[in-house]
């Protein structure tokens, strides 16, 4: 398990993220869901490791992760920051073989092939990385992360996404999010932010709601996905309408509240 306990983060004495405590379990797909700038990103890179936080802990499997080498953390955990640009003229092929650097497997090829069919990449495997589109970058980027969680393991491993379907079709979105699914059984924590909430209420098995960088609330998306919670969070009229049996709730946005928005600014 991955254990954020009272994590604070400040940029000139300003709090971004104060005494946040999450846990991420295999199995399970967390998602992180707030507004602009209410810290999502600043949480993720501490809870990745990039940004090391300023008061509190983080642990993975029992370890803290400042007891890691660099190599070690790549075995038990992938990241898939919100922007992944590359200077360097890399083939797609290349740029997912990245996430095997540290894993030293024998099936190498294979599970290159393996990602970039799951994410649909194969035919974009010998095109120049910076020629593609933007969706077709994020679905290399998906496949790189993928490569380094792939092969099952018999401890728990970690992997993060910022936003990793904002520039996907809406087909290769679910697409994304199934395949999510599939690798949490693969013992296999898995945190995602989103800005969807539909797809959050469908595919969430936990949800953390932040606002102000502090964490308003978390639990499963009975507990968290309600208009109460929503419309507070966001400061903007959400209501939740209940899934039939065990279907995800439908979120729903009021877009009256947008016209009177726009008749007060003009
Ligand atoms: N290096 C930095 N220097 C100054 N301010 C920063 C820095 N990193 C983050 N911030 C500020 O911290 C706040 C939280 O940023 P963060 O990127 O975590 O938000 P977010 O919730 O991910 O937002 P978004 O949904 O827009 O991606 C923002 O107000 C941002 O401007």
């Amino acid at each position: 398990m991955l254990q954020a306990q009272d994590v604070h983060f400040c940029i000139k004495n300003q709090p971004i993220i104060d005494q946040a405590s999450v846990n991420l379990r295999p199995g399970e797909l967390t998602v992180l869901v707030g507004p602009n700038g209410a810290g999502k990103s600043t949480l993720f890179k501490i809870l990745s490791g990039e940004n090391p936080c300023k008061h509190g802990t983080v642990r993975y499997n029992g370890r803290s992760i400042h007891q890691y080498k660099t190599k070690e953390l790549a075995r038990i955990r992938a990241v898939m920051p919100q922007h992944s640009e590359l200077t360097f003229p890399f083939r797609s092929i290349e740029v997912v073989e990245m996430g095997l650097f540290a894993s030293g497997s024998d099936r190498a090829a294979e599970i290159i092939s393996e990602v970039m069919l799951a994410t649909e990449t194969w035919y974009l495997r010998d095109k120049l990385y910076g020629n593609l589109s933007g969706g077709e970058k994020q679905r290399i980027q998906f496949a790189r992360v993928l490569a380094q969680v792939w092969e099952p393991k018999p401890f728990p491993r970690y992997i993060m996404l910022d936003e990793p379907v904002s520039s996907m079709d809406i087909a290769f979105q679910h697409k994304a999010m199934n395949i999510l699914q599939s690798v949490k059984e693969r013992n296999v924590a898995v945190l995602v932010i989103l800005h969807d909430l539909n797809m959050t209420a469908h595919y969430a098995d936990r949800v953390v709601l932040l606002k102000k960088g502090l964490i308003f609330k978390q639990g499963s998306v009975e507990d968290t996905i309600t208009s109460e919670n929503l419309a507070w969070v966001f400061d903007h009229p959400i209501r939740v309408i209940p899934g039939a049996d065990s279907a995800a709730p439908f979120v729903q946005t009021n877009p009256n509240f947008i016209e009177k928005l726009s008749l007060t600014l003009s």
